[in-house]
């Protein structure tokens, strides 16, 4: 709470010094470290338990960090907003660099932008050999649709990022050129549901995926999804 309470007196201060002309930076030294520093920030890892996620939810992670203990499977981190290769290439293929400096600077991960527990909890396995992932999620209460149950849109958004994360790895930097998506029965709120994603087939630059969203026990299919993803062309821009 103290160390709260300070931050935001500092950032008031810090802000209150631009308003008055003077960089914040030259005003309050801690801020100017972590300016300008060259030490590396470690982001945060979201693809972990925190006490929001249920008993449910800690059994399944714990099961597969089991099974990532013979190398078969691997679980993928997940950040807010991280530079990555990969992103560095995205935009420096396919964005235009006035965009990326005045737009890029405050973004972050759709799924991720939710205070812990309230929107998009997952966890997401990958199986190099059998080119599928398995995601683990629980949709808080903030992905209501029809009262007690998640929204068709989130479900859709975490089919997406589940499916999209099965293709980007073998195909890199990937965009869904099409999603479909049976619902076949709804997915109570504040559960956990299993996520499989497969890589069927790859022709060109077109990967093939299915998906299945199951209960926890498999006796409940809640979804089936399809999805085409397109590796993108460096010799296209996107804009
Ligand atoms: C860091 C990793 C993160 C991973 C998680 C990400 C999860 C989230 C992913 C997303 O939500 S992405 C956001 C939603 N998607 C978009 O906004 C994509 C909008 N669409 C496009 O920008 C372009 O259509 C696209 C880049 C997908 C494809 O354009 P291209 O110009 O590169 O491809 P082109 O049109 O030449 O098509 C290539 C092939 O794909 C086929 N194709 C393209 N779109 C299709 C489509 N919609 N349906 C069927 N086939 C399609 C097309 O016919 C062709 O087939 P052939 O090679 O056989 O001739």
């Amino acid at each position: 709470m103290l160390r709260s309470c300070t931050a935001a007196l500092r950032t008031l201060q810090a802000l209150r010094g631009r308003r008055e002309g003077v960089s914040p930076a030259a005003r309050d030294p801690v801020l100017a470290r972590r300016w300008f520093s060259t030490e590396k920030v470690i982001p945060k890892d979201h693809a972990l338990p925190n006490p929001s996620w249920s008993k449910d939810l800690r059994l399944l992670f714990d099961q597969f960090m089991k099974k990532c203990e013979d190398g078969s499977w691997e679980r993928l981190p997940s950040y807010k907003s991280k530079y990555t290769q990969k992103s560095e290439d995205f935009k420096t293929y396919f964005l235009d660099s006035k965009l990326v400096k005045e737009q890029l600077s405050q973004a972050q991960l759709f799924t991720r932008g939710y205070e812990d527990g309230l929107g998009f909890e997952y966890v997401i396995f990958y199986n190099d050999d059998e080119k599928r992932t398995v995601c683990l999620f629980q949709g808080g209460p903030y992905l209501q649709g029809v009262p007690g149950f998640l929204h068709g849109g989130a479900i859709a958004t975490m089919i997406d990022a589940a499916v999209g994360m099965c293709a980007a790895i073998p195909g890199g930097i990937v965009m869904t050129a099409n999603l479909n998506i049976n619902f076949k029965r709804p997915i109570p709120l504040c559960s956990v549901v299993v996520i499989n994603s497969q890589l069927d087939k790859i022709e060109g630059r077109k990967l093939f995926l299915s998906c299945n969203v199951r209960s926890v026990d498999e006796k409940i299919l809640y979804s089936e999804a399809t999805g085409l993803f397109i590796k993108l062309d460096p010799e296209k821009s996107l804009i």
